[in-house]
């Protein structure tokens, strides 16, 4: 991006604002050119540095830096979208994400719960880019927001080239272990576990080690580029730490008081030819084991649903391809009440039987006691919340990327049924898009 006209244009736009009486949110833009939105994050000096696509064709594309008011509580958050909204006028989005267990900490410098409305926006649609600045006149006086926004205008620099380069020789360790693996799945498939919880998401963290530290906006827009139909996210709260994925399943799209959502649980692998893709789809959508995985997330969510809405409709199950893996997805629709908030349906629906088990409360005490690797935001939720829409994703399919190592994460649902070696099979299908972009497929 050629940065220079598009700052000058929003330094202008603010340097009239000095004098100004505006309470509450306000959003500066000018047209800008863009080439890759990674490309100009990964050079930015300001943190949060975070990256945001949504699944539907044809959406925004959002690069958002450093932050202007920021929440680790979804009803500090709440509070805050309704005091803009009673304001009118336009209103912010805010991104960020949760943890997978909220009664466990996320990983260091990953909060609970954490929302953002950042101080600058690069947003990119069919009709082209835009360069945003996201003002507050709330509690402090005008001079010291301007001030700050100036200076993260000027901090910011030229778009470049991603590099080309990724390190390709890793050490791999799986925890857990193929063996420990087993003896989990053994203990969720037994028939007395099984009689009072009839599903587990158990999940597997793969730490690759290598002497040079990856470029964790190099590699999201290589995975970005294979996953077609996916969310596509990234967050660096600090420089040498990042979270990305490109997940497949969504948590809930909210348009005013219409919800979408869905069950997305049954998998299986592509096939070698388009009649062995379509024989491993039949036999997916015929079979038991992964009918019920599915059964178990949309019968809860129907049940959520109840309460908070007038009518609730579900799909037909169907397969949808992936790159490496096929899922079964049911699709559900619901008119909300007037009253739930996002605050609600975060509070209610997360995590779904998709990532935790049925019924919740005994599958995630299974999960603390048993897995030994720490969750995070794997398994959460992250996404773009405001007060008329928001959509969100279940983190699944992602990294986390530190100074040398890369941890991926994969879960299985375990249900009546399940194989400790068809599941162990499994993790490593959901795995294999961003192992072959590291050199390991
Ligand atoms: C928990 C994950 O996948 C979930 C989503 C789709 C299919 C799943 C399955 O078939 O087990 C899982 O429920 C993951 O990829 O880490
Ligand atoms: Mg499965």
């Amino acid at each position: 991006m050629h940065v220079t006209h598009p700052i000058e244009a929003l330094k202008h736009q603010l340097d009239a604002l000095r004098h100004t009486d505006k309470k509450g949110f306000m959003r500066l833009n000018t047209p800008c050119q863009v080439g890759n939105l990674m490309g100009w994050l990964n050079v930015q000096s300001v943190y949060p540095r975070l990256y945001w696509q949504s699944r539907d064709v044809g959406t925004v594309e959002y690069a958002a830096l450093g932050v202007v008011r920021a929440f680790d509580s979804l009803a500090a958050l709440q509070a805050d979208l309704a005091t803009l909204a009673d304001s009118g006028g336009e209103q912010p989005d805010y991104f960020g994400g949760m943890a997978f267990d909220p009664g466990m900490s996320g990983w260091e410098h990953f909060p609970g719960c954490h929302f953002l409305l950042p101080r600058i926006e690069l947003r990119r649609q069919q009709a082209g880019a835009t360069l945003s600045l996201n003002l507050r006149f709330d509690d402090c006086c005008p001079e010291v927001e301007i001030a700050q926004a100036r200076a993260c205008l000027a901090a910011l620099e030229e778009e470049q080239l991603l590099p080309c380069w990724l390190p390709n020789v890793y050490q791999r360790e799986d925890r857990p272990a193929q063996k420990e693996w087993a003896a989990s799945v053994a203990q969720v498939t037994h028939p007395d576990q099984l009689g009072h919880t009839p599903k587990v998401v158990l999940s597997r963290e793969t730490c690759l080690t290598t002497s040079e530290t990856p470029n964790p906006w190099a590699l999201l827009a290589r995975w970005q580029a294979g996953a077609v139909d996916c969310f596509h996210f990234g967050i660096q709260f600090t420089p040498h730490e990042a979270f990305i994925g490109c997940p497949p399943e969504r948590l809930y799209k909210r348009k005013g008081r219409h919800l979408m959502t869905e069950a997305l649980a049954g998998t299986t692998r592509r096939g070698r030819d388009a009649q062995q893709d379509q024989a491993l789809a039949d036999e997916l959508l015929a079979d038991k084991k992964n009918s019920l995985e599915n059964q178990c997330v949309y019968q809860q969510l129907l049940t959520q649903l109840e309460s908070l809405s007038s009518q609730v409709d579900m799909g037909e199950a169907h397969i949808i391809k992936l790159r490496s893996v096929q899922h079964i997805r049911r699709l559900i629709h619901a008119e909300l009440h007037r009253d739930v908030t996002d605050q609600q349906l975060l509070a209610v629906l997360p995590p779904t039987p998709a990532v935790g088990g049925v019924p919740r409360k005994s599958a995630l005490a299974f999960i603390r006691q048993h897995e030994r690797h720490r969750r995070g935001w794997y398994a959460g939720v992250f996404g773009r919340i405001s007060h008329t829409s928001s959509d969100l994703a279940v983190a699944i399919r992602c990294a986390h990327i530190g100074p040398e190592t890369i941890r991926l994460y994969a879960g299985a649902g375990i249900v009546a049924g399940s194989q400790p070696d068809e599941e162990w099979h499994e993790l490593d299908t959901k795995i294999a898009d961003i192992m072959s972009l590291l050199g390991m497929g």
